[in-house]
């Protein structure tokens, strides 16, 4: 558009994370509205994500003002260069001087990226014991402070009991190389995973931590379904999150257990889709088990899942798709399709 309206439309929907959200040729919105939009975009895309617009690059190594730069066609381009180095000048002066950490209207503006690169964590304890956020099918969900000071979610998958066959390590191998391919990925619908690392206990997954409940959640607590504006909102920002996945440059990157209690909404109401379903291959490799069964997990499975045969599994980004419909039913009705079948009769419906 050759106004901003869909720019505001986009932060309104997604939030201003989603501004730097890069296609498969690292072009970014900011990159898009430096070429194509005047430069009352520039200043609005300033005002939600401050000076880190300027620091994005495409595959080229080509920041927004470089996009701009490489243009020089009306009046609306040199609008856009005379913006842009008064603004850098007003950021470089307002810049603190080396050695001084005195925040600056900018810098207070900056988001702060979650680092990966911590070395050394703890467990934050509440009453002396491990502050547990969660139980899932799998594993427990803990709050955990990091060596760069940053609270993160941590999942941790019980290994100790059920022996070290070759089966389990591979499984663990597949799974710490899925969370490398998700830590890559930065979406603001999609949960941030950080690192794996591997215990004589356990295998732990560390992620942004979300404040929130899940959608699932939220339902229960509440005694009844959500409103349809509630559903359409959260349907819109799963699908952002899953054609995110579906459309990575590489190929499909599957989630494989979308429902209620994947997606979480965070206090600002953005949702989160968590728990990509990884660790299903050590589950069925060593019956791992917190107790708790991944309840309902059939009544959102797509037809041809139950017909895999040898084994495999036949996941696709349909039957994501599948399973996003069965939520969005579940986020009307408080319940799955078929939710009064019983789960083993499911696969025979
Ligand atoms: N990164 C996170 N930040 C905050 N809370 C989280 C995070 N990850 C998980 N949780 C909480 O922990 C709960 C359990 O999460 P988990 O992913 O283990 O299992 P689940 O999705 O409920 O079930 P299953 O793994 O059986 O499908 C979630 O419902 C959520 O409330």
């Amino acid at each position: 558009k050759s106004d901003n309206s869909n720019l505001k439309w986009l932060v309104k929907e997604l939030g201003s994370d989603c501004l730097t959200v890069p296609d498969k040729y690292g072009y970014t919105a900011v990159h898009l509205a430096a070429q194509w939009q005047p430069v009352d975009s520039l200043q609005f895309i300033f005002d939600q994500i401050g000076a880190e617009m300027f620091s994005l690059k495409n595959k080229d190594g080509e920041t927004p003002a470089d996009v701009v730069e490489s243009q020089w066609r009306d009046a609306d381009e040199s609008a856009k260069r005379a913006w842009i180095s008064s603004t850098q000048r007003r950021l470089e002066a307002s810049r603190p001087p080396a050695g001084s950490s005195a925040p600056t209207a900018a810098s207070a503006g900056a988001k702060k990226q979650l680092n990966p690169s911590f070395t050394d964590w703890d467990f934050i304890l509440q009453d002396e014991k491990k502050q547990l956020i969660g139980r899932g099918g799998f594993g427990e969900v803990y709050k955990a402070l990091t060596d760069l000071n940053q609270t993160v979610a941590v999942k941790v998958l019980p290994l100790s009991g059920t022996g070290q066959s070759r089966k389990l390590q591979k499984a663990v191998e597949m799974e710490k190389r899925g969370v490398e391919i998700l830590k890559r990925l930065s979406h603001p619908n999609i949960l941030q995973f950080l690192k794996c690392e591997q215990k004589s206990d356990g295998l732990y997954i560390f992620t942004e931590l979300v404040s929130g409940h899940s959608l699932f959640e939220l339902m229960q607590r509440q005694n009844k379904p959500f409103k349809e504006s509630g559903v359409r909102d959260f349907s819109r920002q799963i699908c952002s999150g899953l054609n995110f996945l579906h459309c990575q440059p590489e190929g499909a990157i599957l989630h494989r257990d979308i429902k209620s209690s994947n997606a979480m909404l965070t206090s600002k109401g953005v949702i989160k889709l968590i728990d990509f379903g990884l660790a299903k291959e050590i589950v069925g490799t060593c019956g791992l088990s917190t107790g708790v069964d991944p309840k309902g997990t059939p009544y959102f499975m797509a037809p041809e899942l139950f017909m895999g045969e040898g084994g495999s599994i036949p996941y696709s980004a349909k039957t994501d798709v599948w399973a996003f419909g069965c939520t969005v039913y579940e986020l009307t009705a408080m319940q799955p399709p078929d939710a009064n079948v019983q789960q083993f009769r499911i696969a025979v419906l």
